[in-house]
């Protein structure tokens, strides 16, 4: 995708993030564009959720500004930020046993007005979501009796009945099965060729990376955070100085190539503060 003719819908500039005080990640800039899936690599603890949360306002930034369509978020109230964007989640335990289709109609909340109910076209299109991801069978099924691979799903289709323009996903793949994943992976890529949904996500899958990406944003552990295409990114020389692994890369056809993991590599770590 040519990116450079289409405004920016997020903007990072100069954040810095972190905790109480203490900064996880320093001077963070980072544009993102409507159309485009942008993965976040990085080895576990470098920052990622944390650079999330400060995106979605979560957590306020210790420094810098996050702009979306070119305003402070600050100054936004939260229903208009979450017309927007959507989140989903790591992980998330619901105090009460909501069914998955109520779970799914919250997506729509910020659309309503104060105290309003959901309509019908509100409950269709969390229904919609739901087969979408393939769970439809699951709307009237208690959320916290369901498991981990179906929390997820059911987590996206409330992004997606949301219908935000810019989806922020922290590793929405790591409890799916293979087929699920590449569902998953296949409907982001779908969402933001055919609607110009702009989509950031972390995995800590190099090959979704690869495969699915338009560009990736690697966090690296000196805090610097770099961004370019998938090739110009995912390389042996990062994975082994990131993860400690040693790959081989390999051209799958002229347009796709795959990371085979040969082993890890003496005195190397994964983890960000290791
Ligand atoms: N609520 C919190 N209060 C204080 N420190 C935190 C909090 N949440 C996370 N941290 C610390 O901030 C750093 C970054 O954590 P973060 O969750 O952003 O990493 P991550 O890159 O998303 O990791 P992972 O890949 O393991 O999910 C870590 O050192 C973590 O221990």
């Amino acid at each position: 995708m040519d990116t450079v003719m289409i405004p920016p819908l997020v903007e990072l500039d100069g954040v810095t993030c972190g905790y109480g005080g203490r900064a996880v990640l320093r001077h963070v800039n980072l544009i993102v564009r409507g159309g485009e899936v942008l993965c976040l690599l990085g080895p576990n603890g470098i920052g990622k959720t944390t650079l999330f949360k400060t995106m979605l306002r979560l957590q306020p930034p210790l420094a810098g500004v996050v702009k979306v369509r070119g305003h402070d978020v600050a100054r936004w109230p939260a229903t208009r930020l979450a017309t927007e964007m959507g989140y989903v989640p790591q992980a998330h335990s619901p105090p009460f046993p909501f069914s998955v289709l109520d779970v799914v109609t919250m997506g729509r909340a910020a659309h309503l007005g104060p105290f309003a109910q959901p309509s019908r076209r509100d409950v269709d299109l969390a229904r919609a979501a739901l087969d979408d991801m393939g769970v439809g069978t699951l709307a009237g099924r208690a959320y916290t009796e369901i498991s981990g691979g179906e929390r997820q799903l059911t987590l996206i289709a409330r992004a997606l009945a949301q219908q935000p323009a810019v989806l922020v996903m922290d590793e929405p793949t790591s409890n799916l099965d293979f087929g699920n994943q590449i569902l998953v992976l296949e409907r982001i890529r779908a969402l933001a060729a055919d609607k110009g949904m702009a989509v950031v996500l972390t995995t800590h899958d190099p090959n979704h990376a690869l495969c699915y990406a338009d560009r990736v944003a690697c966090l690296e552990r000196s805090g610097r955070l770099r961004v370019g295409t998938p090739a110009a990114m995912v390389t042996e020389d990062y994975l082994r100085l990131t993860y400690g692994v040693a790959t081989r890369l390999v051209a799958v056809d002229e347009r796709r190539r795959l990371c085979l993991p040969l082993g890890r590599e003496e005195g190397g770590t994964s983890c960000a503060v290791c």
